[in-house]
């Protein structure tokens, strides 16, 4: 798509909100040269955007799509705002949850019916990160994830096709979805999955340094996005508290069988009768279930592939790691750093493009760089 293609975001889009997901959408939209202007009610958070190159703070006089994204306790005041702001403007928005927005909206326009709800589509881009924040943000954020637009039975047409070109500009797979079923597919693969994190990594509170000493992998697959921000995350959930609440009903009652299954093996023995299939029915459902996630085990292909090099612990030993990446012709997509307690090497993981990992991983070990298996 070029900037000539008649489907293609010509801007101005005005970004409301230029935390992770908002300075994203500017970085990937000012790429393609679409002139971008931004607000937020930090005026460090703006300025930060702004500095990324997101796009500009000078007010554009007529935007072509506004774009909110804030949190969703604050969502739908800011896509009134914008309705009435600016008023041939299409605008979307971007928070989690979907439902409870329409409906706020829907009530909104009742007793104000200037509040045209034809020029509004709520989206949902399904990419993001545990870091909140302009600093976290990446023009590349949305290429190759599916974007949810959630369109309402008053969207018109021209907005849909807006919205649309927006996800599609910004690298996203395209993805159609009235709100509900938006908000029931999201409890189950984003909201459950947090709160499924959070309760484990909070059991790592009060756990002896040496006992967290051995953490391997597990433990951090399960607990990464545990780091996420309270605030947004307490509006996500109360937001889709209906279909939150019914699947963790769910999970409940499969957490009563298991624990059955593991209190008479612990009471009675390993061998206890309904001990192993118990626990071994659970743990067989779960390799059902991870098997259709996409992007594990011959699903679709992860978007990086990361590389594990051992990087002794002293000075300047990582900087010559990345200068002997760059004078293999490899680039960097992102970037980890993990220390093993009182050892003196660091691990660092590297993350790049699939087809370049097997000979980057080569090319190090040629040169006498370590290199360990994921
Ligand atoms: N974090 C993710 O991974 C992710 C992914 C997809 C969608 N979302 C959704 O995107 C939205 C933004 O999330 P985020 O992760 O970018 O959060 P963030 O905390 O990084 O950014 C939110 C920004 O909104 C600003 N803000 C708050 N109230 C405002 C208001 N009334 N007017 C203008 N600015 C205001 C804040 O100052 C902040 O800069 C949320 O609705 C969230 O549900 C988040
Ligand atoms: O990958 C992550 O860190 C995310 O938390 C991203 C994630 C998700 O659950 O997939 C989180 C919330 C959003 O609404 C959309 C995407």
């Amino acid at each position: 798509m070029t900037a000539d293609d008649p489907t293609a975001t010509r801007g101005p889009v005005h970004i409301v909100g230029t935390g992770l997901l908002g300075t994203s959408i500017g970085l990937a939209l000012t790429a393609r040269g679409v002139p971008v202007t931004l607000a937020d009610t930090s005026p460090s958070m703006l300025a930060l955007a702004r500095d990324l190159g997101a796009g500009t703070i000078e007010s554009a006089p007529a935007p072509e799509l506004v774009v909110v994204a804030v949190p969703p306790d604050v969502t739908s005041d800011e896509v009134a705002a914008a309705l009435q702001r600016f008023p041939d403007a299409v605008v979307t928005d971007v928070a989690s949850v979907k439902s409870v927005l329409l409906a706020e909206l829907r009530i909104e326009a009742r007793t104000d019916p200037t509040l045209d709800l034809s020029r509004y589509v709520g989206s949902h881009p399904m990419a993001g990160r545990e870091k909140s924040g302009a600093a976290a943000a990446s023009a590349d954020m949305f290429t190759g994830r599916p974007w949810v637009i959630a369109a309402h039975s008053g969207s018109a047409e021209r907005a849909v096709l807006a919205v649309r070109a927006l996800a599609a500009d910004a690298g996203a797979a395209v993805v159609s979805m009235d709100a509900g079923e938006h908000d029931e597919a999201v409890a189950l693969i984003s909201h459950v999955p947090q709160l499924m994190a959070s309760l484990m990594a909070a059991q790592l509170v009060e756990a002896p340094d040496r006992a967290l000493a051995l953490a391997g992998q597990g433990v951090r697959d399960v607990t990464r996005i545990a780091a996420s921000d309270p605030r947004l995350w307490s509006a996500i959930l109360t937001g889709n508290a209906p279909a939150v609440s019914a699947l963790l009903r769910t999970i409940r009652a499969e957490l009563d069988t298991l624990l059955d299954a593991v209190e008479r093996a612990a009471s009675d023995g390993p061998l206890a009768p309904g001990a192993v299939s118990g626990i071994s029915r659970l743990i067989s459902a779960g390799n059902d279930g991870v098997a259709r996630v996409p992007g594990k085990h011959g699903g679709a292909r992860r978007r990086y592939t990361e590389v594990i090099v051992l990087v002794p612990d002293e000075p300047g030993e990582l900087g010559r790691l990345f200068s002997e990446v760059g004078e293999i012709g490899v680039n960097i997509e992102d970037f980890q750093m993990e220390h093993s307690p009182k050892q003196k090497v660091g691990m660092a993981i590297v993350s790049v493009t699939p087809e370049a990992a097997q000979p980057l991983e080569q090319a190090l070990e040629q040169r006498g760089w370590r290199v360990v298996a994921p």
